[in-house]
């Protein structure tokens, strides 16, 4: 299906055509420019209300200033769609987050204009003023440096450090702050309180109110009254705004709030802005998913919707006749609940995810036992190890990628002091079409590596609910963490009775001979899927669900590993240090010597596609599964080498 533009947005091809416009265009750009990302989105999917809200601002941003030589640094990078369609990707944006597409998230490698890539929220105040120290160490005076970021992004420890660091550096820093009031969900904590308050001009805009009332009264008595309002700006400036000011009392120079859907205002003020140096914030006012009402409405839900039609609004869902199984998150969110009913030390605690992570059904039902903290993925860890010092049992739930932030205080915090912390690690292995930024691929080895730590995950719903609450048991009382990818399990009937598991143990799926696959989490169930499949050709392979990379079940390894010619383990996770590795360190400690294929991520960048695209693309689908089993029992030729573990 094409998606066409309109006349002014289909002769734009690079920020060059856009400065041919004059300003009074600009309107009439930004809403061609809005119907477009509603026209494409809709059909191919992709984040929407953020693109939405940023619209005249982005219009503005590549009309004022200089890019690529001026460095526009845009904070997690979901709202850059209309940067991509201005800076010559509009025919490409219907391949976005799509297998070999253009991705969601501005990248280097793919346009000059995406000066940083990003993914991760709150690292564009930093990257940009490394920006802007290079230029003033090369001399590059008349380069701008300009960081977007979000009210939501604004909240995370990086943004305050950078923000920390650039109010001493005097480089060339606009930082943007897009206040939209929203991250996915409700932005939470002081920090968005103080922006609505000076939203709302109870501070710094009644005193700036008030002064130029008194400026009017002023104005009867002398002959001059812009000097005397320059110079009691000045001195407002220099006392009442450090003090009332968040952003000038670490010296930025504080613009706004403006309206950031005022297109030719904005680019009038952002031409001002070119010509004050040093750092200085511009805080622009915009409505998340602005100009699509159902967006502006519930802007959660249109955070990426998915799939629609533009004109009901109807968000496609698949019908299907019988039960289906559940997305793991929300078999996490159901059960965090049960837990916490039966133990009121449970306390479930989220960095900024509660729709993503579904613990905004235990949000709703026990507000004072979970927590939104933010985008604060170390703060989420090192609070949840504070009320664990207290005897209380945090659920920490945080997307695996996001964890990669908080290794320090899973390891210092957590694991240092083995405090009673469960890590509810969503989106493991492949996150699909967020790509790279988003896999999930490190959290087995990294989780691997901690002292104290258990690290398990579960291959359906039923282990997911069982492992939970093994992690509560006083028994298993220091950190442990457990592992599930995005997306459904495989159980429609998952609400059966919680049972403990016995840390350390393993399940035979199926006994075999000759090959068998161990695997660890929801990939099992590719290894199920190829089990069958050799079973039709005449083979007999065994199948063991380990469901904890750490501790292993030795006794399971030591059967597995006497009986068996040749193994497969497969783990929708990094292939160093992994699951893969923990086996053969285990083969190596015990002077096993039989061939084995390790089967997961490879250690280079895997970009965006669908989950299965991609588990296709590093061979465990079910086909690789089953091609390397095949390989293995001497029913194939081998292609690729097996590692042999040789004593
Ligand atoms: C480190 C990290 N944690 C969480 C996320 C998930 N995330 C992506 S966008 C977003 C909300 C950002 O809010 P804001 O910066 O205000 O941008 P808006 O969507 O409102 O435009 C969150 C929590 C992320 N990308 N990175
Ligand atoms: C931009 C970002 O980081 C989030 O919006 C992320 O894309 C959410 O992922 P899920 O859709 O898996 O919750
Ligand atoms: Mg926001």
């Amino acid at each position: 299906m094409i998606v066409e533009p309109g006349d002014l947005l289909a002769a734009i091809n690079s920020p060059n055509d856009l400065k041919k416009l004059n300003q009074d265009q600009l309107v009439q750009l930004s809403q061609e420019l809005r119907q477009f990302i509603i026209d494409t989105v809709s059909i191919y999917g992709g984040h929407f209300g953020a693109s939405l809200g940023v619209v005249e601002l982005t219009v503005a941003l590549h009309y004022v200033f200089n890019t690529p030589y001026d460095q526009l640094v845009w904070d997690v990078g979901h709202q850059a769609y209309g940067h991509k369609i201005l800076t010559g990707r509009r025919d490409r944006f219907p391949t976005n987050r799509r297998y070999n597409g253009m991705s969601g998230f501005p990248k280097r490698k793919e346009s000059e204009y995406d000066a940083f890539g990003v993914g991760h929220s709150s690292t564009s105040i930093g990257a940009a003023l490394g920006m802007a120290v290079a230029s003033d160490y090369k001399g590059e005076f008349d380069r701008q440096h300009i960081a977007v970021i979000g009210d939501g992004a604004m909240t995370a420890g990086m943004a305050f450090e950078a923000l920390n660091h650039a109010g001493v550096s005097n480089s060339n820093l606009l930082v943007i702050l897009n206040d939209n009031c929203m991250s996915i969900d409700p932005n939470v904590g002081a920090l968005k309180e103080y922006l609505t308050d000076i939203t709302t001009s109870r501070t710094y805009n009644k005193v700036r109110e008030e002064l130029w009332n008194v400026l009017g009264k002023l104005s009867k008595f002398g002959p001059n009254p812009q000097q005397i309002a320059r110079k009691v700006e000045q001195a407002m400036k220099a006392t009442l705004l450090k003090q009332s000011n968040l952003f000038e009392a670490l010296n930025f120079r504080y613009f706004g709030p403006v309206d950031g859907h005022d297109v030719q205002h904005l680019t009038t003020i952002l031409s001002d802005l070119k010509s004050i140096p040093g750092p200085k914030i511009l805080h622009c006012v915009t409505v998340k998913g602005k100009g699509y009402a159902l967006a502006e409405k519930d802007q959660t839900l249109w955070h990426a919707p998915g799939l629609f039609d533009k004109v009901t609004g109807e968000i496609s869902k698949k019908t299907y006749s019988t039960p289906q199984p559940p997305r793991y998150q929300d078999v996490f969110g159901h059960t965090m609940i049960e837990l916490a009913e039966a133990n009121d030390k449970i306390m479930g605690v989220t960095p900024a995810m509660p729709s993503g992570s579904s613990l905004n059904l235990m949000m709703a039902a026990m507000p004072k036992r979970a927590f939104d903290v933010g985008i604060a993925e170390q703060h989420a860890v090192t609070f949840s190890a504070g009320l664990a010092t207290q005897g209380l049992i945090p659920f920490c739930n945080i997307y695996s990628s996001f964890m990669q932030r908080a290794y320090d205080q899973v390891l210092h915090d957590v694991a240092l002091q083995n405090l009673h912390v469960v890590f509810c690690l969503d989106r493991a292995g492949f996150a699909g079409a967020d790509g790279p930024t988003h896999h999930g691929c490190y959290d087995l080895a990294y989780m691997r590596s901690i002292p104290n730590m258990v690290v398990s995950a579960p291959m359906n719903e039923e282990e997911l609910r069982n492992l939970m609450y093994t992690a509560t048991l006083p028994e298993n009382a220091g950190p442990f963490s457990i592992r599930y990818p995005r997306g459904e399990g495989v159980m429609p009937e998952w609400r059966k009775p919680l049972r403990k598991i016995t840390v350390g143990t393993g399940r035979v799926v199926r006994e075999g001979e000759g090959v068998a696959v161990l695997s660890i989490g929801h990939i099992g169930n590719y290894a199920t899927k190829a089990t069958q499949k050799l079973q039709a050709e005449g083979l007999n392979p065994g199948h063991y669900d380990m469901r904890f990379c750490k501790p292993l079940d030795e006794e399971m390894l030591h059967s597995i590993l006497s009986r068996y010619k040749a193994i497969v383990t497969v783990e929708d996770g990094c292939l160093p240090g992994g699951f893969g590795a923990a086996v053969l360190e285990f083969m190596a400690d015990h002077g096993y010597s039989l061939p084995v294929k390790r089967l997961g991520i490879p250690d280079r960048i895997v970009e965006h596609g669908t989950q299965d695209e991609l588990y296709k693309e590093c061979g465990f689908d079910a086909d690789g599964i089953a091609a390397a089993l095949r390989e293995l029992s001497g029913k194939v030729v081998a292609k690729a080498p097996v590692e042999t573990v040789l004593l």
